[in-house]
């Protein structure tokens, strides 16, 4: 690290030193000159910092995908209704709407980004907005936008504004080239898809910043959330929501991955408590900036069988979704995250039998359940 600090101070020198004669210094994350955002110095700056006794002011982008509701319910716990601000481009519903401050924020629209985090004295930042691997696949050119464009707004606001900035990776961000069994967080990237390719740029990106401008850059790598009362938003992994949808609904459900295909997933509360608690984590802690998470693997087959515990009657047909399983096939199938469980004591709460439990509770499935267990 302290190389990569001198570098960047030798290129600010140099910067200082070529003479360019622009008349105006530039802050420090636009000192190499590459980006065509060249703020002022004079430029109205709120670069906030907090005591510790202070609340966080914290602002969720993409706030109304699958996580970033139960996110904010989990920090205005925490920190306060009022310094919690959810925001989406799409139309809150009402429980969301009055549950606490909702703003629209479109990540590509940096003056507005810019703004709402001036206006707003946002200290962090949880950028949630993406498209996921499915759907990213159907819209790459949309995809690139969001994931990327809108990153690079996210990061120049979050180094500028000095924010600590939490951005969410995934196992999509490995490739058929990385090791599978377990995947370590250090080894071969070479994703196959545009949602893979944006968030290995956005890990890189991010550790960029950190060792090149000190911003407070922390990410996890996410692996397949299962939640009960959110919508996953077109991803891979989200075969292993509906199957809990449909055993209530209908008794029925067609798989679109094969039976034996392995792949990490989590509970949306570890999900969501282990968010927070690299957030919190002293940066001392913090030998890496980007950490595998882990909770369980499974294959639908396994799922289903537990499952089945508590809906016998359960009817599971598979018929494979060539893409989706292709990008299921290239992705983990067990995920290594003993550096997170070392550095910042992370720990998971729920594995395959908790989770189907938890899920069947909130999905009020008190009826349907068989006495089997
Ligand atoms: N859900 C998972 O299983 C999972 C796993 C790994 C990583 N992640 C990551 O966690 C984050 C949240 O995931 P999610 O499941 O809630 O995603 P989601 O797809 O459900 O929600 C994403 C949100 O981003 C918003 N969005 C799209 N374009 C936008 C724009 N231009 N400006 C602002 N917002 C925009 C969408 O409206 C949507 O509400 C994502 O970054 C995702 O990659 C999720
Ligand atoms: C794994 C994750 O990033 C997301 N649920 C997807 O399948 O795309």
């Amino acid at each position: 690290m302290p190389i990569v600090r001198n570098l960047g101070r030798a290129a600010s020198q140099l910067l200082q030193s070529s003479g360019c004669g622009c008349g105006v210094s530039l802050v420090p994350v636009r000192a190499i000159g590459v980006s065509p955002r060249q703020v002022a110095s004079d430029a109205s700056f709120h670069s906030v910092t907090f005591s510790e006794s202070d609340h966080p002011r914290v602002l969720i982008t993409g706030g109304l995908g699958q996580l970033g509701v139960g996110l904010a319910k989990l920090l205005r716990k925490r920190f306060g209704k009022n310094n919690v601000i959810l925001s989406d481009i799409r139309k809150p519903a009402d429980n969301v709407f009055y549950s606490g401050p909702f703003i629209f924020a479109d990540i590509l629209d940096y003056k507005n980004l810019r703004e709402i985090v001036v206006n707003n004295r946002i200290t962090w930042l949880f950028h949630y907005s993406a498209l996921l691997s499915a759907v990213g696949e159907a819209n790459v050119p949309l995809a690139r936008a969001v994931n990327i464009t809108g990153l690079h707004n996210v990061l120049d606001i979050a180094a500028e504004h000095n924010l600590r900035l939490f951005v969410p990776s995934t196992i999509g961000a490995f490739g058929p080239t990385s090791p599978r069994d377990p995947t370590p967080d250090l080894c071969i990237q070479r994703p196959r898809t545009i949602y893979g390719v944006s968030k290995v740029h956005a890990e890189l990106m991010g550790e960029y910043y950190h060792y090149r401008y000190g911003l407070d850059f922390r990410c996890l790598r996410y692996p397949g959330i299962i939640s009960a009362d959110s919508q996953p938003g077109g991803g891979t992994t989200d075969y292993a929501v509906k199957i809990f949808h449909d055993a209530m609904k209908t008794g029925k459900f067609k798989c679109y991955l094969r039976p034996d295909t392995r792949l990490p997933m989590m509970y949306i509360d570890d999900c969501l408590k282990a968010t927070l608690e690299i957030m919190e984590a002293p940066a001392e802690a913090l030998t890496m900036r980007t950490y595998n998470i882990n909770a369980m693997s499974f294959t639908p087959e396994e799922l289903a069988q537990e499952v089945q515990k508590y809906v016998p009657e359960l009817q599971i047909t598979y018929s494979v979704d060539q893409v989706r399983q292709a990008i299921a096939d290239s992705w983990p199938m067990n995920f290594d995250d003993s550096n997170a469980r070392r550095d910042w004591g992370w720990k998971h709460d729920y594995d395959l039998p908790e989770l189907v439990t938890t899920m069947f509770s909130y999905l009020g499935s008190d009826s349907r359940i068989a006495q089997a267990n």
